[in-house]
C-alpha cells in the first residue's frame, strides 16, 4: 500500500504562500467572512454533487437531502463546517488546496496595487475562498471523502497556514467534507452561537440549502432562509433581500445599481433575476474572465455561463441567475449553443437589461453617468457584436465632445438635437488620448462655425464608429477624413465660407511642397479645416485613420501602403511666407509641415532624429 498512516508533509506553492499573507493582513478588519467563503464552497460542493448525481444517483448513497452543519466546541475552541457534497479524494485535496495555485491567484495578485484600501475592495470582489479560513484560525484541518469512493479513501489535510501542510489517509463514512477551524488566540467571539448566526444571516441567508447550527445538546436549527430567492414572488421580497442576494452572488461591496426580476408562462418557462453592479469588477478586461450568469435547471446549479451564451459579451457586467424548467438537467455546453429556449432567454434578457438601462438614463442621469463611467467601455463593444440591437445600444452610449468638455455625457439624440440648420452629419473625431483629440487642428473649422464634434479617445471607438455607420438615419462622419464639404456643416452663422480657391502664389507652394515630399503624400492641398494651425494630415474616405493604423501596427497586422493627404492653410502666416519667396530652398519645411501634422494627429514619426536635426536647423 503506497498510502501510510504517518502524515506527508508539502509546501504550499510561492503564490499560495503570498495570497495567504496578503489576505490575513488585508481583512483583518473584515474576519467574519472567512464563514461566508466556508459556507459557500459547502454550498457549491452540494450543488456539485447534485449535477453529478444527474448521471450517477448512486452518489447521493442514501443521504440526498443535502445540508451545511455548524458545530462549535467551545473547549476546543473549534468550529466545524461540515458539508455532505461531493468531497474530494487525495489527488483533489492536493490540487485545490495548497499545491497548485488556481489561474485565478495568479491574476488576483497581479492585479493588487499595494494600496491597502484597494486592495481590500479587490479581496472583496475576488472571493477569496478556503484560505480565508487563516484570518481566524492558528490551524485548519479538513477531512473529507469523496462521493462514489470507498471510506478508505477518506483523506485529512491539516495546516497553519504558515507555508506547509500534512495530509494523510483517515477513513471516512460519510462522504463530503469537514472543515474545522482552529481560532487563534483572541477570536473567541466566533465561539458564540449568536455571532455566527447573525454573520449566516449577513452573508448566507440565500444559500438555497439549509445552514443548521447545532447547539450543545446537537439540536440543530435552520439558521437561513434556505430557499432559492429567485422562485419567490416579488411581492414577497424586499429591496434588502435583493442587495443581500446580490451581495452572495456577486461579493461586490456596493450595492446593485438596478435589478431585474421576471418570469415567464407559458409553453416553456424560465425566471430571471439580473443585476446591473454599481462598481466594475477587476477582470472585467481579461479575455478569459468575466463571470456568467448562473444557470439553473430546476433549482439545481447547472454552470455558470462563462461563454455568454445567455447574454452576450458587452453586456458581460450583469450578474445573475436564470432558471428553468423546460431544459434538460443534463445540459451541456454544446446544447447551451444550439437550442431555441436559450435563444428566447437571450433574446429576453437582452430587451431587459437595454430597457432599464434605457430608462435609468431617463429617470436619473447621475446614476447613469455612474454605470457608464464603470460600464460604457463595455457598451460600446454593442453595435459590433450586437448588429440587431446596434441602433438601441447606441442610444446608450455617452461621448464626450466640443460641446460639453467635463464629462463623457452627450448622447447622439442630445447631438441630433443640437445639430445646426442643415448639418448633415454626425462629426466625429478619434484619436489616442483625449487631450491628443481634444487640440486636434481638425476641429478648427467646426470651433470656429460651432458645430459640435464627438472626442473619441478609446482604442474600442474605432471599432464602434467602423460599426456604426449611422444614428436614426443620420451618417456618422470622421473629421479627419475625405474631402470637407464646408456647406455640409450647416448654415455658417459666423461669416461666410471663404473661398478655398488659392492664390497663384500658394498654388506654387502646393506644387513644390509636393515635389518635395513625393512619394510620401498622395497629394498636397490647401485647407478649408484649418484656422490656427499651419497645416493637417487628412486620409482618404477609405483609407484607415492614423490613430487606427497606428492600433492595427500595434497588433502585429500588416497594412496595405496608405498615403496621406497634407493640407495646408493658405491664411497662416508660415505659408503666406513661404508662398513669398519662391526662390528659398523649401526641404526642410516641407518635412516639417508634414513631420509636424502627423505628430498633431497621434502619429508615429519615421525618422524621429531627422525631425529634431531639421528644427533645430530652422532655430538656429
Ligand atoms: N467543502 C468543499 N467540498 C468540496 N470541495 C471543496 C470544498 N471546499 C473547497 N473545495 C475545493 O477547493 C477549491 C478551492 O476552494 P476556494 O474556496 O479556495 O476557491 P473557489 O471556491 O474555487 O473559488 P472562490 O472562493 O475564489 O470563488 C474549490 O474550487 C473546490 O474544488
Amino acid at each position: 500500500m503506497s498510502e501510510t498512516k504517518t502524515p506527508e508533509t508539502f509546501e504550499f506553492q510561492a503564490e499560495v504562500r503570498q495570497l495567504l499573507d496578503l489576505m490575513i493582513h488585508s481583512l483583518y478588519s473584515n474576519r467574519e467572512i472567512f464563514l461566508r467563503e466556508l459556507v459557500s464552497n459547502a454550498a457549491d460542493a452540494a450543488d456539485r454533487l447534485r449535477f453529478e448525481a444527474l448521471q450517477d444517483a448512486a452518489l447521493f448513497e442514501d443521504d440526498p437531502e443535502p445540508e451545511v452543519r455548524i458545530v462549535v466546541d467551545e473547549s476546543a475552541r473549534t468550529i466545524t463546517i461540515s458539508d455532505n457534497g461531493i468531497g474530494m479524494n487525495r489527488t483533489d485535496v492536493i490540487d485545490n488546496l495548497g499545491t497548485i495555485a488556481r489561474s485565478g491567484t495568479r491574476r488576483f495578485l497581479d492585479a493588487l496595487t499595494g494600496d491597502q484600501k484597494q486592495d481590500s475592495q479587490l479581496i472583496g470582489q475576488f472571493g477569496v475562498g478556503f484560505y480565508s479560513a487563516f484570518i481566524v484560525a492558528d490551524s485548519v484541518t479538513v477531512h473529507t471523502r469523496r462521493a462514489g469512493e470507498s471510506a478508505d479513501a477518506g483523506v485529512r489535510w491539516q495546516s497553519d497556514g504558515k507555508g506547509e501542510f500534512s495530509l494523510e489517509a483517515s477513513p471516512r463514512a460519510r462522504r463530503g467534507t469537514d472543515v474545522t477551524v482552529h481560532l487563534a488566540e483572541g477570536q473567541d467571539e466566533f465561539l458564540s452561537r449568536d455571532r455566527l448566526r447573525q454573520v449566516i444571516r449577513r452573508y448566507s441567508d440565500h444559500i438555497a440549502i439549509p445552514i443548521r447550527l447545532l447547539d450543545d445538546q446537537d439540536e440543530a436549527e435552520t439558521v437561513n432562509q434556505a430557499s432559492a430567492l429567485w422562485m419567490r414572488p416579488k411581492s414577497e421580497l424586499s429591496d434588502e433581500d435583493y442587495q443581500q442576494f446580490y451581495q452572495q452572488l456577486s461579493f461586490d461591496t456596493e450595492p446593485p445599481l438596478r435589478w431585474m426580476h421576471n418570469k415567464v408562462e407559458g409553453d416553456q418557462s424560465f425566471t430571471t433575476l439580473l443585476f446591473i453592479p454599481a462598481q466594475r469588477p477587476f477582470d472585467l478586461f481579461e479575455p478569459e474572465s468575466g463571470h456568467g450568469l448562473r444557470l439553473y435547471v430546476r433549482r439545481v446549479f447547472i454552470m455558470e455561463d462563462r461563454e455568454h451564451r445567455l447574454l452576450p459579451r458587452y453586456l458581460r457586467f450583469v450578474r445573475g441567475v436564470v432558471d428553468s424548467d423546460d431544459l434538460p438537467l443534463n445540459v451541456s455546453r454544446e446544447l447551451l449553443q444550439h437550442n431555441r429556449l436559450i435563444d428566447r432567454i437571450r433574446a429576453a434578457s437582452v430587451k431587459r437589461v437595454l430597457d432599464t438601462l434605457e430608462r435609468l438614463a431617463k429617470d436619473d442621469a447621475a446614476v447613469y453617468q455612474r454605470f457608464w463611467s464603470a460600464f460604457g467601455t463595455v457598451l460600446k463593444e454593442g453595435p459590433i457584436e450586437d448588429p440587431g440591437n446596434a441602433e438601441k445600444v447606441a442610444g446608450l452610449l455617452r461621448f464626450h465632445s466640443t460641446q460639453d468638455e467635463e464629462e463623457q455625457r452627450v448622447s447622439l439624440a442630445d447631438y441630433l438635437e443640437r445639430m445646426k440648420e442643415g448639418q448633415k452629419a454626425i462629426y466625429y473625431l478619434t484619436g489616442e488620448s483625449l487631450a491628443a483629440v481634444r487640440n486636434s487642428p481638425h476641429l478648427e473649422v467646426f470651433r470656429k462655425r460651432g458645430v459640435e464634434v464627438l472626442l473619441l479617445a478609446e482604442p474600442v471607438d474605432e471599432w464602434l464608429v467602423a460599426h456604426l455607420s449611422k444614428y436614426k438615419d443620420t451618417p456618422l462622419r470622421a473629421v479627419g477624413k475625405g474631402e470637407l464639404e464646408l456647406d455640409d456643416l450647416g448654415e455658417d452663422t459666423a461669416e461666410k465660407p471663404e473661398s478655398v480657391e488659392p492664390s497663384a502664389s500658394v498654388k506654387t507652394l502646393l506644387e513644390r511642397l509636393q515635389s518635395e515630399l513625393g512619394e510620401q503624400v498622395e497629394d498636397v492641398r490647401a485647407s478649408s479645416r484649418l484656422t490656427d494651425s499651419p497645416a493637417c494630415i487628412v486620409v482618404s474616405e477609405h483609407d484607415f485613420g492614423i490613430n487606427m493604423q497606428r492600433m492595427l501596427k500595434a497588433a502585429g497586422h500588416e497594412l496595405p501602403a496608405q498615403k496621406p493627404v497634407l493640407e495646408i492653410n493658405p491664411d497662416h502666416p508660415i505659408i503666406q511666407r513661404l508662398a513669398a519667396d519662391e526662390q528659398a530652398p523649401l526641404n526642410d519645411w516641407a518635412s516639417l509641415l508634414y513631420e509636424q501634422a502627423v505628430l498633431m494627429d497621434g502619429g508615429r514619426l519615421d525618422d524621429p532624429a531627422g525631425f529634431v536635426r531639421r528644427m533645430n536647423r530652422l532655430l538656429d
